[in-house]
């Protein structure tokens, strides 16, 4: 069978000799209070280029920091100094330095009524206090897109309006349509709305925004369009500190042109020059490997930011803030407590938007980034610090600690498509993933990682369950049913439908007598916090401002990512793995599809007593031959047999020492669909 993968091309720069050379702005005349620094960028190394200017703003930062000592006393010129227009060297350092001063600052900026410390800050304001801040030019290339229409300046928007962009932001937007600023205006317009708690002043602040924002019709050529965009951007700047943000949210074949020919043409040696790149990061490992050696010989890593907006949610955060910040979980958080960790991901549409998803489907799309660095900020040891590198070199060595996944470990199924469906899918793109992942380190060893992600299954459902052992020798196994499995402990973080965090326990149901029963403790977020919950795009935009870079991932993280996925994709690409279909929406996808796939696959017999009592013995399960009827199919459907269920009973067989068959399958301890 002939394959129809879309082949992504990447042209690549020639990085064989040094790397090429950006342009900064041709010539700077930068001055902080009586310093002048003049400097010609003569086309040097791009290294020279930045060392040069990152000395330069390191003698600019020690002239202002002694200047603010002097007429505001050491803390708030702290602040002011954070928030300038830094070499990153520098910033780090700063950020590094200021931790102690940042909480002093904190505490002096709390509300006195409530309380409440700002969670961020950071907003840019401050900037402005005691003198002019960096001007911040954020450039979305790509602006008509429905990307950039739906996301990217609805959340500059909210950060904006919120405070989070200095006054003086200016917003270009970028793309070869031959728009005016009216036009671009009335576009971003009519996909911004108000938060909900500061209506009063929305129409102003609508129109504000608006005011910063500039269209720039970059031609069929990007290089001289990314001369253009500097010349306008160094123009709005005036010749002062500058800081630059570029969101490439073109479409793939675009990325890299676009990439090189902002390089060379449209950085500034007045700050620092961010680049913000959309998902997928390429196609394969090896596709993946090019693209990002191209890049590296134009950008330094730092300066990069691959962003993947499922990261943006709080859930993610709160994974290591949970496990950090509070003693009743770190301790716990191993192979020697924990029996299973669930990932689930399911969407209730299949989702129409992705123009690239035939082809690269949901391994690619959810499973490489979205998944994996969810798995890798939960598993990961303690970094040494919050930096975004120390949070990196965690990942990374989770990643790759990671075995490669076995194909026979996977499940794959696609929705059948309708006729109303924008993309046809290729018969080899899977819409559903499941699986088991292990991570071979001395914490996770034997830990089974349970994935389950799909398009089109009945509910939305973002979430993570962390499922402990029994306890040993339980003393009230007798009180807790003939199935122990079921009174584990579990911790379950959820985004969605709700967001909340529930922890499963046992307990004495009150009364006489002693009767237990397994609850939960519940943290249901809408009912005790009620700010509104920001986009994360908002999140991730704000980080980037902020230079924190923990939640996007560096090249060495994305090649370990791929490496763990290349056996499937390569089955999958040679036809060896080809997805099951399933219809939708289908209440029990998951199930159906495992429960299809693995009883069948072993010409298994379910006996419909053993279904209908829930009394599954794998044995007969696995040794009959015949194979399963349709009726039984639909039993099994009807039965909601359940995702783990099916899991763990094909991991006894290829694992029994590790998973001893049981009379009784744990069988209701985990995920329905
Ligand atoms: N849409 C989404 O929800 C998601 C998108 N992404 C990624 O984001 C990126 C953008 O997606 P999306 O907005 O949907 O794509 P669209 O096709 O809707 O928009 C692409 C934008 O890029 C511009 N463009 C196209 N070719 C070039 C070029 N050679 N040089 C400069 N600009 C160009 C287009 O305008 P013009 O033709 O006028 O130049 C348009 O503004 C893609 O990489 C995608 O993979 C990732 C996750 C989700
Ligand atoms: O990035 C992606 O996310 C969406 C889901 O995002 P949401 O904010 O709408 O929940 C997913 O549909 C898509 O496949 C993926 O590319």
């Amino acid at each position: 069978m002939s394959l129809s993968f879309p082949t992504l091309s990447i042209p690549s720069w020639d990085s064989s000799t040094s790397r090429p050379i950006p342009q900064c702005s041709s010539s700077l005349n930068v001055s902080a209070g009586s310093l002048q620094v003049v400097t010609k960028n003569s086309g040097g190394g791009a290294g020279l280029c930045r060392r040069f200017c990152g000395l330069k703003l390191w003698v600019i930062k020690r002239f202002n920091l002694w200047k603010k000592n002097r007429e505001f006393g050491p803390l708030k010129e702290f602040m002011t100094i954070k928030y300038q227009s830094l070499p990153d060297d520098s910033a780090e350092e700063t950020k590094r330095l200021s931790k102690s001063e940042e909480s002093s600052l904190h505490e002096l900026q709390a509300d006195p009524f409530t309380n409440v410390v700002p969670s961020r800050s950071h907003s840019l304001n401050h900037a402005t206090e005691g003198g002019r801040g960096p001007s911040l030019c954020i450039a979305v290339i790509g602006a008509t897109g429905e990307l950039a229409r739906a996301k990217i300046f609805p959340a500059l928007f909210a950060l904006y309006y919120s405070g989070f962009l200095p006054e003086d932001v200016v917003i270009f937007g970028y793309s070869r349509k031959d728009l005016t600023d009216e036009d671009l205006r009335s576009i971003i317009a009519s996909t911004l709305t108000c938060r909900i708690d500061h209506q009063q002043n929305c129409g102003d602040k609508m129109e504000a925004f608006l005011s910063k924002t500039y269209y720039l019709n970059g031609g069929y050529d990007n290089c001289v369009g990314m001369s253009n965009l500097n010349a306008r951007m160094e123009q709005i700047e005036g010749g002062s500190k500058a800081n630059r943000i570029f969101y490439l949210s073109v479409p793939q074949e675009a990325l890299l042109d676009v990439a090189s020919c902002l390089a060379d043409n449209a950085q500034t040696c007045k700050g620092w020059n961010r680049i913000i790149i959309e998902k997928p990061f390429g196609f394969d490992a090896l596709s993946s490997q090019q693209f990002t050696k191209s890049l590296l010989s134009k950008f330094e890593e730092k300066q990069l930011y691959r962003i993947d907006h499922l990261l943006g949610r709080n859930l993610i955060e709160n994974l290591t803030v949970l496990r950090f910040s509070n003693l009743v979980f770190e301790p716990l958080w191993s192979r020697t407590y924990i029996r299973n960790i669930q990932i689930i991901l399911s969407e209730d549409l299949h989702s129409q938007t992705r123009r690239y998803f035939d082809g690269y489907g949901i391994i690619r799309d959810i499973v490489h980034s979205h998944i994996l660095q969810t798995i890798a900020l939960l598993a990961m040891e303690p970094p040494i610090s919050l930096d975004g590198e120390d949070i990196r070199n965690e990942k990374v060595k989770v990643l790759r600690s990671i075995r490669r996944l076995d194909p026979s470990d996977v499940i794959l199924g696609q929705y059948k498509s309708t006729s109303g469906d924008k993309v046809n899918l290729n018969n080899l793109t899977p819409t559903f993933f499941a699986a088991a992942l292990y991570i071979d380190n001395a914490r996770w060893d034997g830990v089974p990682f349970l994935i389950k992600t799909g398009l089109g299954l009945i509910k939305h459902r973002v979430e993570i369950r962390i499922n402990f052992h029994n306890v040993p020798g339980n003393l009230y196994r007798e009180r807790l049913g003939h199935n122990i499995d079921l009174a584990t402990n579990e911790l379950i973080l959820s985004d969605a439908p709700d967001e909340a965090i529930l922890v499963k326990i046992n307990n004495k149901i009150p009364g006489l007598g002693l009767q237990l029963d397994a609850s939960e403790l519940n943290l249901l977020y809408k009912d005790k916090y009620s700010a509104e919950v920001p986009d994360s795009y908002e999140h991730l935009l704000l980080d980037v401002i902020d230079g924190d870079n923990h939640l996007f991932m560096r090249s060495d993280e994305l090649a370990a990512a791929w490496n763990i996925l290349t056996p499937i994709l390569q089955e999958i690409d040679k036809n060896n793995a080809t997805p099951e279909l399933y219809e939708i929406p289908t209440k029990v996808v998951g199930s159906f599809l495992l429960g299809k796939v693995l009883f069948l696959s072993h010409n298994s017999v379910l006996d419909d007593e053993q279904l209908t009592t829930g009394q599954i013995d794998p044995q007969p399960l696995l040794s009959k031959s015949s194979s399963l009827p349709e009726a039984k199919l639909d039993l099994l459907h009807k039965f909601h047999v359940r995702f783990q269920d099916v899991l763990i009973l094909e991991l006894r067989r290829r694992q029994p020492q590790i998973y001893p068959t049981n009379k009784v399958l744990d069988h209701r301890m985990t995920i329905a669909d």
